[in-house]
């Protein structure tokens, strides 16, 4: 089984690079073309993958193929690679965000078996968060390897298409919200004489921890507040400056805004 690439971008790296730490993948079996020969070719070089002349080619020589490119770009490169993907040999996998099963069928013919997906950018270190859609022509064996290639490199969840929105505001886009958040927590340690390493290394040892509490519960998230926030105590009188500073707006006024975007860029 092997795996090409069409486009070799920040997301496409992150999965190759959890592809390869998981050894979901031997590096020869994994083959990368995107648009500047003079970035994916060093890559291949230094990742023993296997580069292609063109989009086609990675086609021809795959399985399983990625599709990485950004959306603006995809509905052109599908209608490029649509001869070799016909026979519905290959399995066309897309991450590209807004991109409906549809719409892609649309461009490639109807035989192609398609799995929109969305991960995020956490899956370079084994720690995804993948939601996954299948159309029609994906089934059986192909649907198994389709959806083992995330399962290597995190969680993946079915999703239909009309959420898939809302959870790319959720997961694929919030590793930098929360990346905002612990930045801001070890500015604020910084503020107080910790080292910027230290306060971002404590900082980010705390969040971690807490998410996997909020995993491990049976508890809400909030429920878990009170947990911290002894009678009297420190915690809660910084919680409500939060709040009177307006965290649980911004946060959801950031999700708006996400949403609201993915929206726009659909098809
Ligand atoms: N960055 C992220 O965290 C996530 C990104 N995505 C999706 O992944 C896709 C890629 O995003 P990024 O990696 O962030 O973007 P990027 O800009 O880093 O990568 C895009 C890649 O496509 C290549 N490319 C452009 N035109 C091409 C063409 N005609 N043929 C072949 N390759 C071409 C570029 O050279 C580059 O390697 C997008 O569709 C995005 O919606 C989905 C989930 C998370
Ligand atoms: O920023 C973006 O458009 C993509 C979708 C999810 C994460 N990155």
């Amino acid at each position: 089984m092997n795996i090409g690439f069409i486009g070799v971008g920040g997301m496409a790296q992150a999965i190759i690079g959890g592809l390869l730490q998981a050894k979901a993948f031997l590096p020869e079996d994994i083959i990368v073309h995107s648009h500047r020969q003079e970035s994916y070719e060093p890559y291949a070089t230094q990742h023993h993958l296997m580069a292609a002349p063109t989009n086609a080619a990675v086609v021809t020589e795959s399985d399983l193929v990625v599709l990485a490119v950004t959306p603006n770009v995809a509905p052109a490169v599908l209608t490029e690679i649509k001869d070799q993907l016909a026979d519905g040999q290959t399995t066309l996998i897309s991450i590209v965000a807004g991109l409906s099963l549809d719409a892609m069928a649309q461009l490639v013919g109807p035989n192609v078996p398609i799995l929109r997906t969305l991960p995020n950018v956490n899956v370079e270190i084994g720690a995804g968060m993948t939601a996954v859609a299948a159309n029609a022509q994906l089934t059986g064996g192909k649907l198994t390897s389709a959806l083992g290639v995330f399962g290597a490199i995190g969680t993946t969840t079915e999703l239909a298409e009309d959420q898939f929105g809302v959870f790319s505001a959720l997961a694929g886009s919030s590793p930098a919200y929360v990346d905002l958040f612990i930045d801001s927590l070890s500015r604020a340690g910084v503020k107080y004489g910790l080292t910027k390493q230290q306060a971002t290394q404590i900082a980010a040892q705390a969040t971690l921890g807490s998410a996997k509490m909020i995993l491990k519960s049976d508890k809400i998230p909030f429920a878990l507040i009170d947990q911290v926030a002894s009678p009297g105590g420190s915690t809660v009188a910084g919680l409500l400056a939060m709040e009177e500073a307006g965290l649980m707006t911004a946060v959801v006024k950031g999700i708006d805004a996400t949403v609201a975007k993915d929206n726009a860029n659909s098809h």
